[in-house]
């Protein structure tokens, strides 16, 4: 039986909308441990915490979760209980944060596939121990847009590697094991519609890079190493551009291809900061920074919101 055919018979065993684990470790252990967000089956109870999440949205900055939790906390009119503010969850550690609003979790992955990755596991555990069912994933991020105005927001729905592959390698035991890296088409364009014509950016679809790194994996010809032409730079960019690619980050592929492995519906949406078949350096001031790492989250938020018919 292929992979897939074999995730949709566990997830059948495992109830519809069941978070998959493909671990029986795990499954089989007395207690387990999230390490990274300082979490503990033993002495927190993941079902009373975390059994109605709904919605998961993650970035890579915690101050920007941070940020996105309290807009979400305003956008949903969610009362925290007398006396409670709204705290990191994960506040015992600095790797990431953890934010919970009502039905909605935020947390912070850092930056590349390895930090994602490790965030994505723990993440993923967290809602299998608390039974957590039809969760829906969100990436809110940032990355460099092709041929598109600075401050568009691109919903992935494809994302490739460096190759521009559709798929994610991983060095597991010796070996590359290769991971479909698909998010689901419906969610896409379900986010897709959340724009609105009142918006003040442009909103557009389209396949998303995903880089092993900022500078030479994403062509810059500004990093501290850098050992080809402008000329080439501009080609394989241009190249990308031809493949339907219009914007390179560094989190997408792992993001789809665990959420996919998981059982979970997973949907991206970054704000391009600076256009790179123009230019490499980000130069822009904090305040439009600022506001252009809110337009993502604008459109999560109407999507968390239509599904939750609150107006
Ligand atoms: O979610 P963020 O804005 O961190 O995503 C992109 C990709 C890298 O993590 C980072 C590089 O500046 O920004
Ligand atoms: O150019 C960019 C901007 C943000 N994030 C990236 O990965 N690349």
């Amino acid at each position: 039986m292929s992979t897939e055919a074999n995730n949709n018979e566990k997830s059948k065993k495992e109830g519809h909308g069941a978070v998959i684990l493909h671990n029986p470790n795990v499954k089989e252990a007395d207690a387990d441990v999230l390490y990274h967000f300082a979490l503990n089956t033993e002495s927190h109870n993941f079902k009373d915490m975390f059994g109605d999440v709904k919605f998961v949205c993650v970035g890579g900055s915690p101050r920007r979760m941070g940020h996105f939790a309290n807009f979400i906390m305003k956008e949903l009119h969610y009362q925290l209980p007398a006396g409670q503010a709204l705290t990191n969850i994960a506040k015992a550690t600095d790797r990431y944060a953890l934010y919970k609003i009502g039905p909605v979790l935020a947390a912070s992955h850092g930056m590349g596939i390895p930090s994602v990755s490790i965030m994505l596991h723990e993440i993923i555990k967290l809602l299998f121990h608390a039974g957590a069912k039809d969760v829906l994933f969100f990436r809110i991020g940032t990355c460099g847009g092709l041929g598109l105005e600075a401050g568009t927001v691109v919903v992935t729905e494809q994302p490739v590697d460096g190759l521009l592959r559709p798929q994610m390698d991983m060095q597991i035991l010796g070996k590359v094991v290769t991971r479909e890296a698909k998010l689901d088409p419906d969610l896409c364009e379900e986010l897709v519609s959340c724009a609105s014509i009142h918006d003040t950016f442009n909103t557009i679809k389209g396949k998303t890079m995903c880089t092993m790194d900022f500078y030479e994996g994403q062509a810059r010809l500004d990093g501290a190493i850098c050992e080809y032409t402008e000329e080439e730079k501009a080609e394989f960019l241009q190249k990308c551009y031809n493949n339907g690619i219009r914007n390179i980050e560094m989190e997408s592929l792992c993001f789809a291809a665990m959420c996919h492995q998981a059982n979970i519906k997973g949907a991206v949406a970054c704000v391009t900061l600076l256009d790179r078949l123009k230019e490499d350096q980000i130069d822009v001031s904090e305040k439009t920074l600022k506001s252009w790492d809110e337009r993502p989250a604008h459109l999560v938020a109407r999507l968390i919101k239509n599904r939750l018919n609150i107006a």
